[in-house]
């Protein structure tokens, strides 16, 4: 069988996307999945998307880790999806779609994507860390040197705990920069490795560092590029229009015989 795909990638964050719209592409293939996003012996990606037709939205996304499980939310698969929509001509510049956490917007602005996040309920301090869901679930640890941790093994040893080991959780290590910018590296659950950038991990950090006082929006450098995370905090803790910013791009087309 021979599958058409896209590859695109979202500050670095790359995934295979596939217009699966005739429906025929076998998504309950998990060892298919993973071969296609195994970087040596397929195409090569932190993840795989399907775009789909829905009903009551635009297009439908389904997203898939490396590991070739069914995923929770991924901003930045999704500001991926929102290109592809456009390419395929199945959205002009906006769009309101359905993913794994429910309903979101976007917005195609020029190089970049304006994505809604889903609101977010609260923040759980762990001892001098903190753990929330945006949309997908993150441990969010502040560091004084980024640059030079070792996230493959702290973010292992964090994933891997007694807390986590079951349904595991992304890890990401934060440093502030500036009075406006963090700098943020992220061990991806799914990926089990350190991928270049997460967009739900990039908004929880910007959304800890807003409950640490600093003001929306937020700028997030990530190995793989620039973001930014724009958000309003209720008075209760919770944050509400969240919206993670930043470019998607194509980067090459192929067919892949399986
Ligand atoms: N890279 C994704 C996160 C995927 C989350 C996934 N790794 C999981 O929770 O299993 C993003 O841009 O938001």
């Amino acid at each position: 069988m021979a599958i058409s795909f896209y590859k695109y990638q979202g500050t670095g964050n790359d995934f295979v996307m596939v217009d699966n719209r005739k429906l025929n592409f076998p998504a309950d293939d998990e060892a298919l999945v993973k071969h296609l996003c195994d970087r040596r012996m397929g195409i090569g990606a932190d993840g795989l998307i399907l775009l789909q037709d829905h009903p009551d939205y635009d297009f439908e996304m389904v997203y898939f880790n490396a590991d070739g499980r069914l995923g929770s939310m991924c901003g930045n698969g999704a500001r991926c999806t929102v290109r592809f929509a456009k390419q395929l001509g199945v959205i002009e510049d906006v769009a309101c779609f359905l993913a794994a956490d429910g309903e979101h917007q976007a917005s195609i602005e020029r190089e970049e994507i304006h994505l809604k996040m889903s609101d977010v309920q609260g923040v759980e301090k762990i001892e001098e860390d903190y753990y929330l869901n945006t949309g997908s679930p993150h441990y969010i640890r502040f560091v004084d040197d980024v640059e030079n941790l070792d996230v493959y093994e702290e973010g292992r040893g964090i994933r891997y705990n007694e807390r986590f080991k079951a349904v595991g959780t992304n890890v990401n290590f934060v440093q502030r920069l500036s009075e406006d910018e963090i700098f943020v590296r992220t061990y991806e659950r799914g990926v089990e490795d350190e991928t270049l950038s997460c967009g739900t991990g990039v908004t929880a950090a910007a959304l800890v560092a807003g409950m640490r006082g600093m003001e929306s929006p937020v700028k997030v450098k990530v190995l793989g590029g620039e973001l930014r995370v724009s958000f309003e905090r209720n008075p209760d803790g919770s944050f509400k229009y969240i919206y993670l910013i930043g470019p998607a791009r194509l980067v090459f087309t192929g067919s892949i015989t399986v």
